[in-house]
């Protein structure tokens, strides 16, 4: 498993994450949603120690290093340029000291031009891309920062069921978006960050709740101040 207890981190004096605890399962799907600006990107790096300077524990219960077993997907894939995409998926490989693979059979599914220059793709195919990266390593868990953002209605598909399967098999995956269907759809919880805590988590059987308490607290603040502008 992997853990986060009482995590807080602060930008100067902006304290973005409180007291934010959360725990990732391997074989499940585990959401995490919240505003633009709740955190949780901030949480994801913290988790794969992209940020230092926070307080709180993260570990993987198994004893090692959080990203030694897995896979981050980041909200914007970073590219060096003049890479072909081919090159970027070996780079990947040989920089965890992985053997290269065929990437054929994962790449009839993307269809990516692999021998095309990765920093001249479209946003939808540099996210898949990343994607490759990260499904050719076989990571126990995974953690995927919007990773339905900018793909395709196809991509969306696949995606969810790529993600279903993996958890099938044993691996544990975090994911954020802010498409609740997409979320609702492939989660087995779902956790809410509000506040720089998570205010609420819900189990598939409380999707339902989830989907009310959004709407009743949107209906209550937003949908009444547009009545007064509209
Ligand atoms: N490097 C940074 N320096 C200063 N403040 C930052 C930094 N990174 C994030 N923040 C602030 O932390 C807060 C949380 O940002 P974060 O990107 O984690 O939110 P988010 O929930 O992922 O938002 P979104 O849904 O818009 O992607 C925001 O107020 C943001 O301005």
């Amino acid at each position: 498993m992997l853990e986060i207890r009482n995590l807080r981190k602060a930008y100067g004096s902006h304290i973005v994450l409180h007291d934010a605890s959360l725990t990732l399962r391997p074989g499940t799907i585990h959401g995490l949603v919240g505003a633009n600006g709740a955190g949780k990107t901030t949480l994801i790096n913290c988790l794969y120690g992209l940020e230092s300077d926070f307080s709180g524990t993260i570990r993987d219960t198994a004893g090692s290093a959080v990203r030694e077993r897995t896979g981050l997907l980041p909200y914007e894939p970073y590219f060096y340029p003049r890479l072909t995409g081919r090159e970027y998926l070996e780079f990947c490989l040989q920089a965890r000291g992985r053997p290269v693979v065929d990437f054929t059979g994962w790449n009839q599914l993307l269809e990516l031009p692999l021998d095309q220059f990765a920093d001249e793709y479209s946003a939808g195919m540099r996210k898949k891309l990343a994607l490759l990266a990260l499904l050719v390593q076989q990571f126990n868990y995974l953690i995927l920062d919007e990773p339905f953002n900018g793909l395709d209605l196809e991509a969306n598909l696949l995606l969810k069921e790529i993600l279903k399967r993996l958890r099938d098999r044993g691996t544990g995956i975090l994911l954020t978006s802010h498409i609740l269907g997409a979320l609702t759809e492939t989660s087995d919880e779902i956790s809410v960050l509000v506040g720089g805590r998570v205010q609420r988590h819900y189990t598939a059987a409380e999707f339902g709740t989830l989907e009310n308490d959004l709407l009743d607290s949107l209906h209550r603040e937003k949908l009444g101040l547009l009545k007064k502008l509209l």
